[in-house]
């Protein structure tokens, strides 16, 4: 179901408080620092809040603490009902979530849509997680003695998400980890304290989850980010972010003076491979929405396209010609396909990457133009492994075109990066495309398809430098729990001495 963005777009602020929301209270942060909140299409300030301090960060931790041990106490109905109904309030809601991520992260009613489904998603997904969290009782050799692993919540879960699909990269961490029995403190970027956390705070509120098991606190990376990570409260951090941000933190997981369990969702540099036998149109048309979704500011997205020279003119000429047909402009006109950029460090960088690839040698079939915050597609073919194009994680709407020599030249430069999150390979061959996906050194390989791929029941995440874990499913409910090992010992044991 599509929902349109309503016009104008329904009140923004009726529904969620322009607060921190702390231990079941919506307040002021008592930070010195006030975010002002702004669409990156037109500059309108959205909301003004107070950060939060790193006093306040304790509050949450510890009301969280204090709060955990009850919930995980409920019985599994009553988390199920819970997240069962914070899925009904999706629904109810949808208009205007679907603004507020328009508004807030620029995202147009396409990726809105496809965001909103897929937290709604993961919501349905982990209400299923309290009923299907189970140990083990095993033999033992010591005479008398029964062993059995219990597997529990971990404590309280600590989530910091990223600015470009921030409903649903918060989501997939907190709804899991509340079905699990879990408390959650949760951080969002600074671009979508919104939607990417206190929209939150607020359905689960409207949910009836219990106050103090949820906080979310809006807070600059620098001033809390290390606080966030080291306090001694959360046995777990999820991070969604920057390869470099989730180095640093996971270092400091393991560094500060608790230890603590990390999952790191990074950086992508999606290879897309289209060999000699492929579909050439269907893969043009796959690689343009895997390229341009969200202006191509997506973890998953195209970032390098590498097509078998058999086919490489024709695709060239082909995706040349559909990109130039794209719609940039207002993410709330339902004819856009590329809206604006979060910010305007994140447009400069990307500017810098055109004048870069230019500069390299690439060469130029599309070119676009920067219009306020809105960057319209730049195409670049012939780009070579050496240059940054290649070796980068892009973050926006610039697409470049690499020529291989054959299927194995192919899967070798698939494979030239440090990251290793999605990817995508095109072929008539199934059973080939399914061998050669195995060869990728990737979290995800999607034959035939988008690499920007995630349902709440599929493993998803990286290798490499794209992060540690994975989310949905099984996969999630073994990241948001432990094992607790008890044995019995029914008969008095014997001890040598
Ligand atoms: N693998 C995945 O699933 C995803 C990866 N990403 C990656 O994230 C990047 C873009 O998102 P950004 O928000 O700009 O990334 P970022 O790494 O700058 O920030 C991510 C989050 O970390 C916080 N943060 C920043 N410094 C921190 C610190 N010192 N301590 C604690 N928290 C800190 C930010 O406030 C934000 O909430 C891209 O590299 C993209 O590939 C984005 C989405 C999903
Ligand atoms: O990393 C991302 O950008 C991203 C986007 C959408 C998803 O569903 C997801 O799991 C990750």
């Amino acid at each position: 179901m599509t929902t349109q963005v309503q016009s104008p777009a329904p009140a923004l602020t009726d529904w969620i408080p322009s607060k921190q929301y702390i231990a079941g209270q919506w307040r002021d942060g008592s930070s010195e620092k006030t975010l002002s909140d702004k669409s990156p299409f037109d500059g309108t300030e959205l909301m003004s809040i107070r950060q939060a301090s790193r006093e306040d960060l304790d509050e949450a931790y510890t009301a969280a603490a204090k709060a955990q041990l009850q919930w995980a106490a409920q019985t599994p109905a009553a988390r199920r009902a819970v997240l069962e109904r914070a899925a009904e309030i999706f629904d109810e809601r949808r208009d205007e979530i679907i603004a507020w991520l328009a508004a807030e992260s620029g995202s147009t009613v396409i990726k809105a849509n496809i965001e909103v489904d897929s937290a709604r998603a993961i919501t349905k997904e982990s209400a299923t997680f309290p009923h299907r969290v189970s140990g083990r009782i095993l033999q033992s050799d010591v005479p008398g003695k029964e062993s059995r692993v219990y597997r529990g919540p971990l404590g309280v879960v600590g989530v910091i998400s990223p600015w470009n699909f921030p409903l649903h990269l918060s989501q997939r961490s907190v709804a899991p980890a509340l079905a699990l029995g879990n408390a959650v403190v949760l951080k969002p970027a600074s671009d979508t304290p919104v939607t990417g956390g206190l929209m939150i705070a607020r359905i689960f509120e409207e949910a009836g989850l219990p106050a103090g098991v949820l906080s979310v606190v809006v807070g600059a990376g620098s001033e809390i980010g290390d606080a966030f990570v080291e306090h001694p409260v959360p046995s777990f951090i999820s991070f969604t972010g920057s390869t470099p941000v989730g180095k640093n933190l996971g270092a400091l997981a393991s560094s500060g003076p608790t230890l603590k369990h990390v999952a790191l969702e990074l950086g992508g540099n999606s290879p897309f491979v289209v060999l000699a036998d492929a579909d050439v149109d269907q893969a043009v048309k796959a690689a343009i929405m895997g390229k341009f979704l969200h202006q191509g500011q997506i973890c998953m997205a195209v970032n390098r396209i590498i097509v078998e020279d058999a086919v490489y003119d024709e695709f060239v000429e082909k995706f040349v010609a559909h990109a130039k047909t794209l719609k940039s402009g207002d993410p709330t006109d339902p004819q856009t396909t590329v809206g604006p950029i979060i910010n305007a460090k994140q447009l400069e960088g990307l500017q810098r990457k055109i004048e870069l690839a230019q500069e390299q040698g690439a060469r130029l079939v599309v070119e676009g133009e920067t219009n306020g915050q809105v960057l319209s597609p730049y195409v670049f073919a012939d780009v070579t492994k050496d240059m940054e194009l290649f070796q980068e994680e892009i973050f926006g709407p610039i697409a470049g075109i690499i020529r291989a020599a054959d299927a194995e030249d192919a899967l070798a430069l698939a494979n030239a990066s440090d990251l290793g999150l999605a990817s995508s390979v095109f072929t008539s061959d199934l059973d080939r495309g399914v061998l050669f996906a195995r060869r990728i050194k990737a979290g995800m390989t999607h034959v035939n398809d988008i690499p920007v791929q995630d349902e709440a029941h599929v493993a998803f995440g990286g290798e490499k430098n794209s992060g540690l874990g994975r989310f949905n499913g099984e996969w999630a409910i073994e990241e948001f729990t432990t094992d607790h090992t008890v044995t019995l010992q029914r008969e008095p044991r014997q001890y040598p001495f």
